[in-house]
């Protein structure tokens, strides 16, 4: 058995189904014989691989696209061009298809990096009918509204598949897909693009870089839309830019909403479901469209994950009262004994003259503070004092508009959150910010994303190495949810925990990323005195393990208990800083938080 099965048993069992349900669908045409249901199966095998690319960029990075059509005709008249026009082999049209492809779609992807989904819903919408009107101006090239004709079949020398062969060949790619769609999102690559679309602010915090994830969500997509439109071309023999209306786009995003969104199978479900259909409703012609609707609609209320997130959650829900409680959670830690060093000495913070308003609010008036390596630094003060913004600020989430940020010896005034992150800084946010419909294991991995090693092709193809620091980090990530008294839940969803263990999930993600600073925004709320207490131990020995601690906190007794230096802000500006006893003793202090004596 291979590492990654022997350390997730769960996923092989999760995909039997739907791969069982994909081998006898595959099967009903290679031994029916039948040409028409061969042809239709081919078409339907086409639009999974088409489904799968839209899965990448709507299901796990949140990109709505209603382009993925367009995208496909540009696959299918570059090989139909290829071939029909230059006499061009399909083994080499396809290649050719798939990376054009993959550049328009990388295209499409530039107004994604300043607009919300709704609006590059919008973006690629125009594109599909931009690409629509080009397919007829440009008629020279596309033949206009004819199309392209005599495409021939893919061929091994004068030898040309049959019908039966270009579905098996559909078949096996599907399978090489969806092996590779597992591979990514079960890495780190798949974690940063539902961290990008679950929590951005997060995901940068972690070392996700949003530009990149989307682009590469959208390279995807627009690589196997390629791939299925050179599939279309030479499955048809022909193509026009009939084939490829506003219907034809939008069927993809239904494809995959109604199979499923975020699931490796979802495409597979929605694409039969969609074939099979209309052949179970052959007698109700004319009630189609009322059916349809209906099942959207009691679908979208019902099951708002698709029909593979409906199944998963069933199961996770017989898995949860079938589950023995685990050691690890009757004897739950305070996690202290999983802490590790850091990946390099503490990290210290020089800030001087941090200014940052918003609009006529001044959240920052000029803040000077040098936050020594090594130790648990508190920053304490009343609701709106500038806490939170000055930890935005440190972790590189805001930009000041004036001062200078130093970390360690290097000026990081201007650099970004993903860099930082880069650097060993880790960040616990004041409402926890998770991935919800993730599991718990998936969480903590996230907190790995800046130290990872694997690059993308050994992460897509799970080489050997990939693999290895896999089974280690699962095995590290397990360890911490153990000590947080999270292992028997390691494969929940995150959103199904209550929120103080939300608030732990976090600690561990954080904890993963072996921080050498750590800025942690109110961890005590909402905990109870034991967690408190527990919450306490856990920041002196990260403190010990060699991780500067910054922590923003309203709870005086825990700060008074852990932290080495105290600095209090109010308004904007710094009150005081030095030990505990001294400055919450202040007199300004003790006013702050009591009120003006009488
Ligand atoms: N994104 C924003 N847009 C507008 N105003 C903001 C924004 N972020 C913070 N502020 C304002 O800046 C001031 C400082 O806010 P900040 O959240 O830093 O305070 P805080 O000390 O962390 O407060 P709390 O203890 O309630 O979390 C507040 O007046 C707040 O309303």
């Amino acid at each position: 058995m291979s590492e990654g099965l022997r350390t997730r048993p769960g996923a092989a069992r999760r995909a039997a189904p739907w791969l069982a349900l994909l081998a006898a669908a595959a099967a009903l045409p290679l031994v029916s014989g039948d040409p028409t249901i061969t042809y239709l199966a081919t078409t339907a095998a086409i639009y999974v691989v088409v489904g799968t690319g839209l899965n990448i960029m709507f299901g796990y990075t949140g990109q709505v696209s209603l382009g993925q059509g367009a995208l496909v005709a540009v696959g299918a008249y570059t090989t139909g061009v290829l071939m029909a026009g230059h006499g061009w082999t399909f083994w080499t049209a396809a290649p050719v298809a798939v990376v054009v492809t993959a550049g328009a779609g990388t295209l499409m992807a530039l107004p994604a990096f300043r607009l919300s989904s709704w609006y590059i819903a919008l973006v690629t919408l125009g594109a599909a009918m931009a690409v629509r009107s080009l397919l007829v101006e440009f008629e020279g090239l596309t033949g206009g509204w004819s199309g392209l004709v005599g495409i021939p079949r893919p061929a091994f020398g004068s030898r040309e598949l049959g019908e039966r062969e270009v579905l098996w060949m559909v078949l096996v790619l599907n399978v090489v897909l969806f092996v590779m769609v597992r591979n990514i999102v079960d890495s780190r690559l798949g974690r940063g693009m539902m961290a990008v679309r679950d929590a951005p602010e997060m995901a940068r915090s972690v070392g996700v870089g949003p530009a990149r994830a989307k682009l590469f969500a959208f390279a995807c997509g627009g690589a196997t839309a390629g791939l299925g439109g050179a599939l279309l071309a030479v499955h048809h023999g022909l193509v026009t830019p009939d084939d490829f209306t506003l219907d034809f786009s939008i069927l993809f995003l239904l494809v995959v909403i109604i199979g499923g969104a975020a699931r490796p199978a979802g495409p597979v479900i929605g694409t039969l479901l969609f074939f099979a259909l209309p052949e179970l409703l052959t007698g109700l012609a004319e009630w189609r469209g009322l059916i349809y609707g209906a099942a959207l609609l009691v679908l979208m209320v019902y099951a708002p994950h698709g029909i593979a997130g409906a199944w998963d959650k069933l199961r996770a829900r017989r898995g949860r009262s079938a589950a023995p409680a685990s050691p690890a959670a009757a004897g739950a830690s305070d996690g202290t004994a999983e802490v590790r060093p850091p990946r390099g000495g503490p990290l210290g913070v020089e800030l001087s003259g941090i200014r940052k308003a918003f609009g006529g609010v001044h959240a920052l008036g000029g803040v000077d503070l040098t936050i020594e390596p090594g130790g648990v630094h508190a920053i304490v003060g009343p609701n709106g004092s500038g806490k939170t913004t000055l930890l935005n600020v440190i972790s590189g989430l805001l930009r000041q508009d004036g001062g200078r940020v130093l970390l360690g010896a290097e000026d990081v005034s201007r650099a970004t959150a993903e860099r930082l992150a880069r650097r060993g800084v880790a960040r616990v946010f004041q409402t926890p910010r998770l991935l919800g419909a993730s599991s718990l294991r998936d969480n903590v991995l996230l907190g790995a994303y800046a130290r990872e090693r694997a690059g993308g092709p050994a992460t897509v193809l799970r080489l050997p190495r990939a693999r290895r620091e896999r089974a280690e980090l699962v095995a590290e990530a397990d360890r911490l949810l153990a000590g947080h008294g999270l292992a028997r839940r390691a494969d929940e969803e995150a959103a199904a925990l209550p929120h103080g263990e939300q608030r732990l999930l976090e600690v561990a993600r954080a904890l993963m990323a072996r921080p050498r600073l750590l800025l942690m925004d109110e961890p005590a709320a909402g905990l109870t005195p034991r967690e408190l207490e527990a919450l306490g131990r856990l920041i002196r020995a990260i403190r010990d393990a060699g991780t500067t601690v910054v922590l923003v906190e309203h709870h005086i007794e825990l700060v008074a208990s852990v932290a080495d230096v105290v600095t209090v802000l109010d308004r904007g500006r710094l009150v005081t800083s030095g030990p505990p006893e001294e400055a919450l003793g202040d007199a300004r202090v003790v006013e702050l938080y009591l009120g003006a004596p009488a």
